[in-house]
């Protein structure tokens, strides 16, 4: 199942080309930013072109990985529904087609007849590209793909992505907000536990290439299943072994100040804020935060199960902080109440089956959790 790992590497960096090439092409730009004003305030075309770039990533990634999985067909789910309604009240099912031409002509018909723009997009969609990944090359993995279930987010952070704030990031820089908060995600999970297997996340715009004009993105992955926990790059490590007396929690700007009142003493008065629910655990999988915190049930299967099954392979986890919370209440001090993904939650509709509904709380260091939790059950 290596060829998998493989397989989604490809396709996510044909998803970091396509959101590259909807800001660098004037024709898709200008769709990207249009403000709805005036006259076409009622197109339908440009009021959701944003949309249709995050469907056209989702719809690629399931038309290639389909291709080469059959088996995945039908259990490869995202945020995003495939329906479009254009500017003529016609209603649109995005797919990708066996042909360029003939995706060209369906995008075309969503975008009312644009045709440069739709084969831009075709364009980067039937591109051909194989990422070579030294380790994934080598890896070998005992799952079945019969087993599997994947969640896209074709594009977390899609405020930063269609804002565009130009900001440049190093290695192991910390980035409140900008382009880099922008990602893709991949997560792979098993179908009958929801356990989270296999991630990918590409951020696209990473940095400029040397003429300045063009992004350049980089990836991560994880595997964690049974005995196996692999990942892409060497987990920083900090030099005593030991975790810190004062913590960083990293937080969405939108966090209730009970939350972020409960958190300052832990934190020596200082808390950190994020754009994108992705690029927030991608902190803690890089070790530039030790944690993230989110009281709301604001994220979905899609935002974290990727970035999940990083942190499983680095020893972390994602848990489910209403669950820790009253586990730390009941005197129960086996906090791991880890995210599952494959049950939607009864008696809710549309996205909401599949909202994180108790919260989550990201983390590395099980004892860092352990600090958190305690710290928040007394306060909220
Ligand atoms: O951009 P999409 O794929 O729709 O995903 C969103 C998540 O679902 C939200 O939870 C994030 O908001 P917070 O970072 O405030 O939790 C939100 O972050 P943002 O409000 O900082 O852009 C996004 O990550
Ligand atoms: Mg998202
Ligand atoms: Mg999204």
């Amino acid at each position: 199942m290596a060829n998998l790992l493989r397989l989604l590497l490809s396709v996510a960096e044909k998803a970091a080309n396509v959101a590259r090439v909807c800001r660098q092409e004037a024709p898709l730009f200008e769709l990207l930013v249009q403000e709805k004003t005036g006259a076409d305030k009622n197109k339908k075309f440009v009021q959701d072109f944003k949309t249709l770039a995050d469907v056209v990533i989702q719809e690629m990634i399931r038309h290639d990985v389909c291709a080469q999985f059959p088996e995945l067909n039908g259990f490869i789910y995202g945020e995003e529904s495939n329906k479009f309604e254009n500017g003529h009240g016609e209603s649109v099912t995005v797919t990708v087609c066996a042909k360029q031409e003939d995706t060209t002509a369906l995008l075309a018909k969503v975008l009312d007849g644009d045709g440069t723009a739709a084969s831009l997009l075709a364009e980067a969609i039937h591109q051909k590209l194989q990422l070579k990944d030294e380790l994934a090359e080598k890896l070998k993995l005992p799952l079945k793909p019969e087993d599997l279930a994947i969640w896209i987010d074709p594009i977390d952070g899609t405020s930063q992505y269609i804002q565009g704030k130009d900001r440049e990031v190093s290695d192991n820089e910390f980035c409140p907000s900008g382009l880099p908060c922008a990602l893709v995600l991949i997560g792979v999970y098993m179908r009958d536990t929801g356990e989270p297997v296999m991630g990918v996340i590409n951020q696209p715009f990473t940095r400029k290439d040397s003429t300045g004009k063009r992004w350049q993105g980089r990836y991560f992955w994880g595997v964690s299943y049974q005995e196996i926990n692999l990942c892409s790059f060497t987990p920083c490590q900090r030099p005593d072994g030991k975790t810190p007396d004062s913590l960083s929690v990293v937080l969405s700007s939108s966090e209730k100040q009970e939350v972020k009142d409960a958190l300052l003493p832990l934190c020596d008065g200082q808390l950190t804020y994020a754009s994108g629910a992705g690029y927030k655990v991608l902190c803690v999988i890089q070790g530039l935060v030790d944690m993230y915190v989110l009281s709301e049930g604001s994220t979905y299967k899609w935002d974290s199960c990727a970035p999940h099954a990083i942190l499983r392979a680095l020893g972390g986890g994602i848990c489910d902080l209403s669950q820790c919370l009253s586990a730390v209440r009941n005197g129960n001090k086996d906090l791991r109440a880890e995210l599952t993904y494959n049950n939607p939650h009864a008696g809710c509709q549309g996205a909401e089956q599949w909202a994180n509904q108790g919260g989550l709380v990201a983390y590395l260091d099980s004892s860092v959790l352990s600090r958190v939790v305690e710290a928040l059950a007394d306060k909220i």
